[in-house]
């Protein structure tokens, strides 16, 4: 199952600077090890936000919830989730 995800990041200005490398470090190997899985297949930074857009691959709803909720930056993003499906202009 296909899924369209942005998330925008919004960091308390007030965040300790440590935790706030730690969190950002941890952040960038959950996504790298679920891009390595194929689960995260594509990540796109929006230009002049801290935001991005992605591509899950994933078996069902509940394991792109298990997967969003487990992200280190969770608790400071706003996310939405848009499901696809395939095209029937897609060559
Ligand atoms: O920087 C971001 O857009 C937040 C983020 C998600 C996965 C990652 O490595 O960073």
């Amino acid at each position: 199952m296909l899924f369209a995800v942005r998330m925008d990041v919004d960091l308390p200005r007030d965040l300790d600077p440590v935790v706030r490398q730690e969190t950002v470090a941890r952040e960038k190997a959950y996504s790298q090890d679920l891009q390595r899985s194929g689960e995260w297949r594509h990540i796109w930074r929006i230009v002049g936000q801290y935001s991005n857009v992605s591509i899950f691959d994933v078996a069902s709803n509940e394991r792109l919830h298990e997967i969003l909720w487990g992200l280190p930056l969770f608790p400071y993003m706003t996310i939405e989730v848009t499901p696809l499906a395939s095209h029937p202009s897609a060559i």
